[in-house]
């Protein structure tokens, strides 16, 4: 077997879009009531405009701008008043200068009306005349046809993760029903003489299987099912059976452990077992998770994570988080919160570093702490909020430099 043949994180990237952005996913119809944090899978166009009529944003009277237009309280204008909308009915009457008609927050205005003059700004002379002192003018308190939404308006893009508010926007489009993304169908494998699951016995020398269930949840957080979550001994057929029950059954397949040169390592020799390129990487300039390997078998990507913990982990939220963005063409909106380094830092030049860190908040500006401990320590993790990236090309942070956290 080959040693590492190192490549950069953007040059893995590009192989991961170039070989598995068109991986077929399956799409379905769901309720808009079902389908909050789904993914997508057509681009929503309004076929109607939001509000489809001019509606006033106060209960008032709609009148003519210009029918205010130089009243004061020594000079007041006065209108007569036709009537009153209803709410939920269309309005038939228009109104003519020095006419107004009372009209209910929300309510539709007559066509012939600009604006909205709100009741506490009003005198009320009688049942039939009202009398202002204050100009107002086009527009005011009316929300127009077609201001929240056009007609043929893109109002959702393919690829976004439904929001409530985007909810609300397909109610207000008066859509039941959207066709997203089905979830993306995972194996997860963790190989190991040493790991064993939660109800084996802990015998000297063991290991539990950390890495399986924290890839498990990442995944849910990602949208993704699981099929299988599965550990195999350090066996080559074992592996290989299992990575073929992957291949046949889900859409990634992911291996924990193995994916080093050690004698036992048989992730690379079972990724190049089966039809396809075989293995694409092996080896990452990245600290944590230098040895990962990324293959393409029948077509699907399978994917050797690092064993210890802090690297799988790392890895996963690297690659596999941008490859499924980038299949479902997410729009990537990671949050970051800038903080000030409260140390100096040093990195491994070469390698794109991942460190992690805690943050403090100070006098309203937050403080990132370092976090240190080897990446076998799933706890490095836990303790932290999240990492900060120093690229290949730099040597280090100085403490009090602002840099942008990356939450985990
Ligand atoms: N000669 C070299 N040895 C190693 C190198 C190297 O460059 N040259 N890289 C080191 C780095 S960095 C890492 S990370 C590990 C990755 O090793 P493997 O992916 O082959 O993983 P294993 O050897 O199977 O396990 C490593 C470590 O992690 C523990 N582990 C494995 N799976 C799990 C699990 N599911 N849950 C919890 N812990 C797990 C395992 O017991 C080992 O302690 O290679 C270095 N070696
Ligand atoms: O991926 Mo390794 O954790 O750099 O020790």
């Amino acid at each position: 077997m080959d040693f590492f043949n190192v490549m950069s994180v953007d040059e893995v990237k590009d192989i991961l879009v170039k070989n598995f952005k068109n991986i077929k996913i399956e799409t379905e119809k769901v309720s808009i009531l079902d389908s909050y944090e789904k993914v997508l899978s057509k681009d929503i166009i309004s076929q109607i405009n939001v509000p489809e009529f001019n509606r006033s944003t106060v209960d008032g009277y709609a009148i003519k701008s210009k029918d205010s237009h130089g009243c004061s309280d020594f000079m007041p204008s006065f209108l007569d008043v036709l009537g009153e909308v209803r709410m939920g009915e269309a309005v038939n009457i228009d109104i003519n200068n020095g006419q107004c008609i009372y009209v209910p927050t929300g309510g539709m205005i007559p066509k012939s009306s600009d604006c909205v003059i709100m009741i506490e700004h009003v005198e009320k002379l009688d049942e039939n005349t009202i009398a202002i002192h204050k100009p107002i003018s086009t527009g005011e308190n009316v929300v127009y046809k077609g201001d929240d939404i056009k007609e043929n308006e893109k109002v959702l893009s393919k690829g976004t993760k439904i929001t409530s508010q985007d909810i609300g926007v397909l109610a207000a489009l008066g859509v039941n029903e959207v066709e997203i993304y089905k979830p993306i169908k995972f194996t997860i494998i963790s190989s190991g003489d040493e790991i064993i699951d939660l109800d084996e016995k802990l015998e000297f020398g063991k290991i539990r299987d950390i890495n399986g269930y924290a890839l498990y949840s990442l995944i849910k957080n990602l949208g993704g099912s699981i099929v299988k979550r599965t550990i195999v001994k350090d066996k080559y057929d074992l592996l290989r059976d299992e990575v073929l029950n992957g291949i046949n059954s889900s859409d990634i397949v992911l291996i924990s452990g193995g994916s080093s040169v050690g004698t036992k390592d048989y992730t690379y020799d079972v990724i190049n077992s089966f039809d396809g390129q075989g293995v694409l990487v092996h080896g990452i300039s990245l600290k944590p998770g230098k040895p990962t390997i990324i293959g393409e078998c029948q077509n699907k990507p399978v994917i050797g994570l690092p064993g210890h913990p802090v690297s799988a982990i790392i890895v996963f939220k690297i690659f596999i988080e941008y490859l499924v963005n980038e299949i479902l063409d997410i729009n990537i909106n990671k949050y970051t919160v800038s903080a000030i380094i409260d140390k100096n830092l040093h990195s491994s030049p070469g390698k794109r570093t991942y460190q992690m860190v805690s943050l403090e908040e100070v006098d309203n500006k937050y403080y990132a702490r370092p976090m240190f401990g080897k990446s076998s320590m799933i706890t490095l993790l836990s303790k932290s909020c999240g990492y900060v990236i120093i690229d290949e090309n730099c040597e280090g942070l100085y403490k009090e430099q602002e840099v942008k956290v990356h939450l985990l």
